[in-house]
């Protein structure tokens, strides 16, 4: 059996992390593992940690670790048969930790992208709850303004990307994202697999990650043949 594939992607509010998991999941067949996704149907849900993470996202804060962490790592024990790429967590060093002890990784993204362009980003961005496809008025519109591709459902506006709220976010993401960064580099177990891209645009982003993935995932499976063949 080929050994499976981990991967994270981090990076602030509108960086494009569901943009690229999609294409990643679509390119390779990984399975797309969304902490925001898991957060929004935990709050529709009315759960425990779903009322409480409710709190939180409305003042544009990220929801606790012990709750995040409780929340996911049980979602990811279910996954222990698939390759998947992890969007939006960690997003803590407490989450790195907790995420470090409970399994290996292979490659960990971060999107590094500038602070005027994940603001014009997100005023501009609209997404689908029960499917989390991912909408641009400027960079991926909707066949029909305010409305799914696939399902025709209404398309909506998260109340954290309001502008009021993004300036908290990411005052907030850019004090806890830097210790998870260092983390990747210096951690033992876990460093050597941190990419770091740089861009404005995802289309320029997008065949750097391709190109890393094909090689690793390659590299991942030769091995696993030939420890299969000896
Ligand atoms: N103009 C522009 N918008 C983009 C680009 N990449 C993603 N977006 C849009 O920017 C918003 C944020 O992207 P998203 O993937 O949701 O970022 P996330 O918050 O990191 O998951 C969405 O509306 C995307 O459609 C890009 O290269 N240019
Ligand atoms: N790993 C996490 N730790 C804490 N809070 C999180 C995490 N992932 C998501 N959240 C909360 O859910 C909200 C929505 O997440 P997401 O859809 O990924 O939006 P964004 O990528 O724009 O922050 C975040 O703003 C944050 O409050």
């Amino acid at each position: 059996m080929s050994k499976l594939f981990r991967a994270v992607i981090m990076g602030p509010p509108g960086s494009g992390k569901g943009t690229i998991s999609e294409r990643i999941a679509h390119s390779f067949g990984l399975k797309h593992l969304s902490s925001g996704d898991f957060v929004r149907e935990n709050i529709a849900a009315k759960t425990e940690a779903g009322v409480l993470a409710k709190t939180y996202i409305k003042k544009g804060l990220l929801v606790p670790d012990h709750v995040m962490t409780r929340l996911l790592l049980p979602r990811l024990e279910e996954m222990t048969k698939y390759s998947w790429l992890l969007d939006g967590f960690p997003r803590t060093l407490a989450q790195a930790e907790a995420l470090n002890s409970a399994c290996d990784l292979d490659v960990a993204i971060n999107l590094n992208i500038p602070l005027e362009t994940l603001k014009e980003r997100l005023q501009h961005r609209w997404i689908h709850p029960p499917s989390g496809r991912v909408y641009n008025m400027c960079f991926n519109p909707p066949h029909v303004q305010g409305k799914d591709d696939i399902t025709g459902e209404p398309l909506i506006q998260q109340e954290d990307d309001r502008p009021e709220a993004l300036v908290a976010r990411l005052r907030h993401y850019k004090d806890v994202a830097k210790p998870v960064i260092d983390f990747y580099k210096m951690t033992e177990k876990a460093k050597g697999i941190l990419y770091t891209f740089s861009d404005t645009e995802t289309d320029r982003i997008w065949p750097n990650i391709s190109t890393l993935l094909s090689t690793k995932i390659s590299t991942i499976q030769s091995d696993a043949r030939c420890a299969s063949t000896h």
